[in-house]
């Protein structure tokens, strides 16, 4: 177990920033999920921390101790690659035991601690039998086993979730919850996924094109997303987004638009001088009957009906009751308390409220 710091830390490819100088401290025991479309730079943090890729600048810390001249085998980190793949002519049992026999451990404690971390997998039932046998979700428990077996200082998982169906993906996300609490190690972990981020991390590091752009817990980044590329990207249903301004009580979009807007204060208006970025969740947002809006879609999700509509040229999203009686056709009016606004530059690089 350990803290880790990062100060400045940068990665250059071919003269091309990866990773633009960023400082991070995590704690102990710790569960921090970097979440970044492809190519922000996710990955290459991961391997910086194992000691697979060299800093360009910054260094990286562990428990105080600067790690860049520490060999990446005597870092201690637990590493799980994208597609790591088991030895197909070893068992479940000598593929777990691995990591523990490279480092001497007697074969009695071996052979206990594998059956530990099988019962914590749910693949007792698998430690006899070779990978070729094991269905997709049940080697990636076993490759999962691999890496926990030896209780590393720092555990970095790579996409361990991903190339599994919905089901068994939702079924490990909830084990790796589980078993991050059980064995209390500090964990970084990546995922393009916003849903398993958010279920899994004590608090989640944004990414976009190598730079970071929040780091918050789950609610901090869905209460007040830093930007509009945040505000986009987290949240089962995405954040709407539209330039326009505040007039009276309506948000007046840029190509004509209105939204109705209850409980405008004077502040809110002041902040929202001029044209700016405004943002609206879709379970923010009431529809009424008769409106200038044409609904082009409804789609039922069970619990709740999600709206397609237009406002001025934009689509937009809203999530109404499963008891909703718009249908695809309607003209509706939006209504939106004012409190439920995330206010955002033009550009939407800045949240402003
Ligand atoms: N060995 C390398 N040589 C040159 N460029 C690289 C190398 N490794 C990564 N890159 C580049 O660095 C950038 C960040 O890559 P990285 O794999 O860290 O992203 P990621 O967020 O993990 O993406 P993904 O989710 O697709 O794995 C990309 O533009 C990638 O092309």
């Amino acid at each position: 177990m350990a803290r880790v710091r990062f100060s400045g830390v940068t990665k250059r490819y071919e003269g091309r920033t990866v990773v633009h100088p960023f400082d991070l401290e995590v704690d102990d025991g710790e569960f921090i999920v970097f979440l970044g479309p492809s190519r922000s730079g996710k990955s290459t943090i991961l391997r910086m921390v194992a000691g697979l890729e060299p800093l360009d600048g910054g260094r990286i810390e562990f428990d105080g101790k600067d790690m860049s001249l520490v060999e990446p085998r005597h870092r201690d980190v637990g590493m799980f690659f994208q597609n790591y793949a088991l030895y197909p002519n070893k068992t479940g049992r000598q593929n777990i035991a691995a990591s523990l026999m490279r480092r001497g451990a007697d074969s009695s404690a071996v052979r206990a601690r594998v059956d530990e971390v099988a019962d914590l997998l749910g693949v007792s039932h698998l430690l006899d039998r070779h990978p070729k046998t094991y269905s997709g979700g049940e080697q990636q428990r076993v490759a999962i086993g691999r890496v926990i077996a030896r209780r590393a200082s720092v555990f970095a998982f790579d996409e361990p979730l991903s190339n599994l169906d919905a089901l068994v993906r939702l079924r490990l996300r909830t084990e790796f919850k589980r078993i991050s609490r059980e064995l209390g190690i500090t964990t970084l972990y990546v995922t393009p996924d916003q849903v398993e981020a958010l279920a899994l991390a004590d608090r989640v590091v944004v990414l976009d094109e190598g730079r970071i752009v929040q780091v918050g817990t789950p609610q901090e980044l869905y209460e007040r997303p830093a930007n509009a590329f945040v505000a986009s990207f987290v949240g089962a249903t995405p954040m709407n987004t539209l330039t326009g301004t505040l007039k009276g009580d309506h948000l007046l979009t840029e190509d004509g638009a209105t939204i109705a807007v209850y409980g405008v204060t004077a502040m809110m208006s002041a902040d929202a001088q001029g044209m700016a970025m405004v943002g609206i969740r879709p379970e923010s947002v009431s529809l009424e009957e008769g409106g200038p809006n044409k609904v082009h879609l409804v789609e039922s999700l069970g619990r709740q009906t999600l709206v397609h509509l237009k406002v001025g040229e934009k689509d937009f999203r809203v999530l109404a009751p499963a008891t909703t009686s718009v249908r695809e056709g309607d003209n509706v009016a939006l209504r939106c308390d004012a409190k439920a606004l995330h206010h955002f530059s033009y550009d939407g690089s800045q949240r402003v409220n």
